[in-house]
């Protein structure tokens, strides 16, 4: 299993090939774009989201709603090109137009500045349009497809908002899925405790009057994964890593916790480790889940719980310091249309990441072509492990 994007931002579509999805899954549509509404969601976005009604189109790979085994095409119209005319067209000749649209100063934080020495760029909206957050829209329609292959052998995925700036959700959090989506459907900021809500609404109204960003912190839960998932026989292999890099490779994420993670760092083993059980019927669980749900780099059957900290958005209305790459003058940076945070985009854009890596590790572990085949090798492989 892989996927691969492509677009632009402000381009005419989002393209997204979705490959190794067993044939026999049948997709649920709606689900994808309510998965997109919820990215589109959350307090303290740009006025963009006004302009877009993200849907997926399905243009391969499936029929009747059916997956056949084959690569998965995915469209997302992007409905804001029709605004950018021939400045963001791949065929038509540059316009001056275009020269006025030009980003020279690089905005401190964003991609601009070493992506236009790298790639050559001299108007870096070459750069921005590809390095936006735009193109995490299909990452979530892919993230979709996979939480439903998740759904269909019997794990359940959420991710939600733990922190805004420095407000912070509770302390003890549950690990159980069906709990936090109750929960985090009550408030528009993907949260546990909606009676932070309204201080949160304030802190983005009052950081976006003053022309700034704020960043905050993401949490994914996953139950019903089956132990053995990943090895610890060699460093590539180890799932707990290749889901620390998926949730990295977000856009502004910039920190990752597998369980306790850092906080572990300052605890005594006896208050870490979480001590092994056993029950006639239900096999092996752990008294405690402070390891998120791996050890050895496998999963061990208790709930995966991974965070990601994502940094403050970095276009700021009251900007930084910057240099004009054409003149080498000191300036203020470029100021294009941005959101105040993307707490609750993060969320859902941090689930897709872990969805698709508990997908794809299903898909290595298991028989890929057909559902039903993996269906019954995964509740196999969890009966021997219960009765090991
Ligand atoms: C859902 C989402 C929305 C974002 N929206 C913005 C935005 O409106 N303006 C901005 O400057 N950065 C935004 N970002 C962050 C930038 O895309 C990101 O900081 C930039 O691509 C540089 O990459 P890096 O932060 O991973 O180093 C957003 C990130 C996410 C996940
Ligand atoms: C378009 C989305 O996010 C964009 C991510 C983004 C960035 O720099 O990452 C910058 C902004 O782009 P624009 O200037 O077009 O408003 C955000 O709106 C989206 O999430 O759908």
């Amino acid at each position: 299993m892989d996927y691969m994007t492509a677009g632009e931002s402000h381009g005419p579509q989002l393209t997204g090939i979705l490959t190794g999805v067993p044939a026999g899954l049948h997709l649920d549509i709606d689900a994808i774009n309510q998965a997109l509404a919820a990215r589109q969601g959350g307090y303290g976005r740009g006025s963009r989201q006004k302009i877009e009604h993200d849907t997926v189109q399905i243009v391969g790979g499936v029929r009747h709603s059916i997956t056949m085994g084959g690569p998965i095409a995915l469209v997302i119209q992007n409905r804001d090109h029709g605004h950018w005319g021939e400045i963001m067209s791949p065929t038509a000749e540059e316009t001056p137009e275009n020269t006025l649209r030009q980003v020279t100063r690089p905005r401190p934080g964003h991609a601009d500045l070493v992506g236009g020495q790298k790639y050559g760029h001299h108007d870096m909206r070459n750069v921005l349009e590809r390095s936006s957050a735009r193109e995490t829209a299909m990452r979530v329609a892919v993230g979709a497809i996979c939480k439903q292959l998740l759904q269909a052998v019997g794990i359940t995925i959420v991710g939600y908002v733990d922190q805004v700036g420095s407000v912070k959700g509770p302390v003890v959090s549950p690990l159980n899925v069906a709990e936090i989506e109750a929960a985090i459907t009550q408030n528009d900021m993907r949260m546990l405790d909606d009676q932070q809500v309204d201080r949160i609404h304030l802190l983005i109204d009052e950081t976006r009057h003053a022309g700034n960003t704020l960043g905050g912190v993401v949490r994914v839960v996953a139950n019903g994964v089956p132990a053995g998932l990943g090895s610890y026989t060699a460093w590539n292999q180890k799932l707990d890593a290749k889901i620390a890099a998926a949730v990295v490779g977000v856009n502004a994420i910039k920190g990752v916790e597998i369980g306790d993670g850092f906080e572990a760092a300052q605890n005594l083993g006896s208050e870490v480790m979480d001590q092994i059980d056993w029950h006639e019927g239900q096999g092996y669980s752990r008294l405690s889940d402070h390891l998120g749900g791996f050890e050895g780099g496998m999963t061990n059957g208790m709930p995966i719980v991974v965070r990601g900290a994502l940094k403050p958005i970095p276009t700021l209305y009251q900007p930084l310091q910057s240099v004009d790459i054409h003149t080498h003058e000191v300036s203020k940076a470029n100021v294009e249309r941005s959101d105040t945070t993307a707490i609750v985009p993060a969320s859902i854009v941090v689930e897709s990441a872990v969805s698709f890596e508990l997908a794809k590790v299903l898909c290595d572990t298991f028989d890929d072509a057909n559902l039903a085949r993996m269906q019954k090798q995964v509740a196999d492989y969890r009966s021997e492990f219960d009765a090991f």
